[in-house]
């Protein structure tokens, strides 16, 4: 059997991928490494930078990898996991009050099964999902109402109060998910610092530009497949690449992940006790002129359990206008993209993504549907 092409959609347009037909196999470690964080707070420079050069490493090899003493306390991701389910498991009407297409300017609430198609070439995703995104007043470091940001910054703010207004009945529900956001919030923060040492930039280079950032938090929720989802092959979310600089994923010990090797191959990333994965987004991989890597990845839960799964996606302030940086250019390297606001990035894809689904939706009602002769 001969390579399928797999379609995918960027925020600039499509892009075509080969894949082998061979089923998806394990990983090795040296395609995902498993990188322990606690270096990273480190007093000492050379033990920061020796994390940096680790994922150096995974960032151009597959942009894929685990890491370990994350700092995240157990406690808090169990209780977000146990609210996302609480949430997931009540009566679809209740879930729609906070229906992201109904309610959200910014692509935040829940969207129910069935609800997106991120890849062209697949099947509808099973997936249903609640996400929300920063709002000043919630953030760890340095709190504030959005009143008090300049104008070009409280422009990009995403957050919306409505998914908490609607979900005021399940006790603690927003205390657990925002401690769980306001954790990767704080490590994106850390980690960010060690990506830029990693691409030979100051370590700070980043912090000024992430004070009020892309931070969404998602809850995904892949219930088992039916018989018919099983023989259609149909995914929880279908191949895509992440938008932003790079995700944080926290997923239970169910599986489902895989990745898109280089070879086109499809690899199996399964859980890990006590990691969270962490991969390239295709934002960071424009800023590194291509030399890190925005890997395609998808989920299919192949268990009769549910399956959930936490990404956090980090990117810069919304206002912030990046080009490639400094030190992924060189003389025979040049710069291949020209700057663009991180906040336009997200939204052209997300906008892309619903128009698809739409067209799609419309053009399978129609066979159907009554034609009125007049
Ligand atoms: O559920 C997972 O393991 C991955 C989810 C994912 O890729 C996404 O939400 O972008
Ligand atoms: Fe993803």
């Amino acid at each position: 059997m001969s390579a399928t092409k797999l379609q995918l959609r960027t925020a600039l347009g499509f892009v075509y991928r080969d894949v082998l037909p061979n089923p998806p196999r394990d990983c090795t470690p040296d395609e995902i490494p498993v990188i322990d964080l606690s270096p990273l707070f480190s007093e000492e420079l050379s033990e920061r930078q020796d994390v940096a050069a680790q994922i150096r490493k995974a960032s151009v090899n597959t942009g894929f990898f685990y890491v370990r003493n994350h700092g995240i306390p157990a406690e808090t991701i169990a209780k977000c996991k146990e609210q996302g389910l609480r949430f997931m498991r009540q009566p679809a009407e209740q879930k729609d009050l906070i229906s992201s297409r109904n309610c959200s300017k910014h692509f935040n609430g829940y969207t129910g099964s069935a609800k997106t198609n991120i890849s062209p070439t697949e099947s509808i995703d099973i997936r249903e999902s609640f996400s929300f995104r920063y709002s000043p007043e919630l953030d760890p470091d340095h709190p504030m109402d959005v009143s008090e940001l300049p104008e070009e910054v409280s422009q990009g703010i995403q957050g919306e109060d409505f998914v908490w207004e609607g979900t005021a009945h399940l006790p603690n529900f927003k205390e657990d998910c925002v401690a769980y956001w306001a954790s990767c919030l704080r490590l994106a923060r850390k980690l960010v610092r060690s990506f830029a040492l990693s691409l030979d930039l100051e370590e700070h280079y980043w912090d000024d530009k992430v004070t009020h950032p892309g931070a969404d938090s998602v809850f995904n929720y892949y219930r088992p497949r039916t018989e018919q989802e099983t023989k259609d092959n149909s995914v929880g979310l279908g191949s895509h690449t992440d938008l932003q600089m790079f995700t944080l994923l926290w997923q239970d010990n169910i599986g489902g992940l895989q990745i898109l090797s280089k070879e086109g191959q499809w690899i199996k990333a399964p859980p890990i006790e006590g990691t969270l994965v962490v991969n390239i987004g295709d934002y960071m991989m424009r800023l590194c002129n291509d030399i890190y890597i925005s890997t395609v990845h998808r989920v299919t839960n192949e268990s009769l359990l549910e399956r959930v799964s936490m990404p956090f996606f980090f990117g810069l302030n919304f206002n912030c206008v990046e080009g490639v940086v400094p030190s992924c250019i060189t003389d025979s390297n040049p710069a291949k993209y020209e700057p663009i606001s991180a906040g336009e990035w997200v939204q052209k894809r997300f906008k892309q993504e619903r128009k698809a689904f739409d067209e799609k939706a419309a053009s399978s009602i129609a066979p159907s549907a009554v034609v009125v002769q007049t």
